[in-house]
């Protein structure tokens, strides 16, 4: 099938979405702006990189693809409009490959009740996936990297360690659907809790890709203080202990350091009320950098890539 064969395939019969004005199938789509600001970010997917095909279906890696750059949206305090997709698939992909991959990412999209409103396919030698999604801001003030005060509370919503757990089981050759395999495979965002936070006057947010630890050293770098997580008040979950137990690895290490639940972490002003959903896992001092309990942790605090 041709390039434009496959466009036609995996573009037809797909319905517009509430934003959109025009799009797909002009040079460019045309998005609702209400705000009159666009908010915009962009994530890559590579094979054996980010997602391999005999872990995850085509669908499952269209759904996390989507699901990695909305939960970039929702960091900022906004709501998405649309998401663009470059596909750039080997000669021997089946096209019912691309398909489905599409299909998972329309999926994740209508989730937050927008569609995919523009894209490219190209030939390359691995499959590569990258979307970009737009949003709207609804009038708020985005929440940057670089608010956070001495006397915050650092807080969490949504899922950590639990993607990292997921892999460490498909990484020792078990295919069992497991909930943290399942975890790994697609990401829950809490994609709400983004503009929640943003209404409930979070002073800095990012959602968490790389692992806490790691994004956390964004906010505190960005923001010019210096963030201490409280063990105490970080849960590891009961799921992650069996898991970590059955593999004689540590769960709390993956919830620390863990990457791609997408999970939110924003810092709050003490004398407010965490929203619903925002659980409170540390504080914010003056000075520079991370801390466990005070101290530096041992050991990488996140993926990065070529290291
Ligand atoms: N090639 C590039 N050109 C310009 N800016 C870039 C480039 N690559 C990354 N950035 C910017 O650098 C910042 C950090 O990028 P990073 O990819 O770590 O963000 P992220 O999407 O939040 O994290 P992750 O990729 O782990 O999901 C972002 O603002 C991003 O837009
Ligand atoms: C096959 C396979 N091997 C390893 C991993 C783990 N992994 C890859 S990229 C990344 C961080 C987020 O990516 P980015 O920073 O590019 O957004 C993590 C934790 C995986 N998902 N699949
Ligand atoms: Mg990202
Ligand atoms: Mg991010
Ligand atoms: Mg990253």
């Amino acid at each position: 099938m041709g390039e434009f064969g496959l466009i036609e395939q995996v573009t037809a019969g797909r319905e517009q979405s509430p934003g959109t004005l025009l799009g797909p199938g002009d040079d460019a789509a045309v998005l609702r702006a209400p705000d009159g600001r666009v908010v915009a970010t962009t994530d890559v997917l590579v094979e054996q990189v980010h997602f391999r095909l005999d872990w995850s279906t085509p669908h499952q890696v269209g759904r996390k693809a989507v699901a990695v750059n909305l939960s970039d949206i929702a960091a900022m305090g906004a709501v998405p409009t649309g998401v663009l997709v470059g596909l750039g698939c080997p000669p021997d992909l089946p096209s019912s490959v691309a398909e489905e991959l599409v299909g998972g990412m329309w999926e994740e999209a209508q989730q937050v009740g927008i569609g995919v409103v523009g894209g490219d396919m190209v030939s390359a030698s691995s499959l590569t996936i990258s979307v970009t999604a737009l949003g709207d801001l609804q009038g708020r003030e985005p929440v940057t990297r670089s608010g956070a005060r001495p006397g915050d509370v650092v807080a969490v919503a949504g899922r950590l360690g639990w993607s990292a757990a997921g892999l460490a089981v498909l990484g020792r050759g078990f295919r069992s659907p497991v909930a943290v395999v399942g975890a790994h495979r697609v990401p829950e965002p809490p994609y709400a809790a983004g503009p929640q936070a943003a209404l409930a006057g979070a002073t800095s947010m990012m959602d968490v890709s790389d692992g806490l630890l790691s994004d956390l050293g964004h906010i505190a770098a960005a923001s010019e203080v210096a963030i201490d997580v409280r063990t105490e008040q970080v849960e590891v979950p009961q799921r992650l202990s069996e898991v970590a137990s059955a593999l004689g690895a540590d769960a709390r290490h993956w919830v620390l350091t863990g990457g791609e639940d997408q999970a939110l972490v924003a810092t709050f002003p003490a004398d407010r009320e965490l929203p619903e959903g925002w659980r409170a896992i540390g504080a914010v001092a003056e000075g520079s950098g991370v801390t466990v309990d005070g101290f530096t942790y041992e050991g990488p605090s996140g993926w990065e890539h070529w290291r």
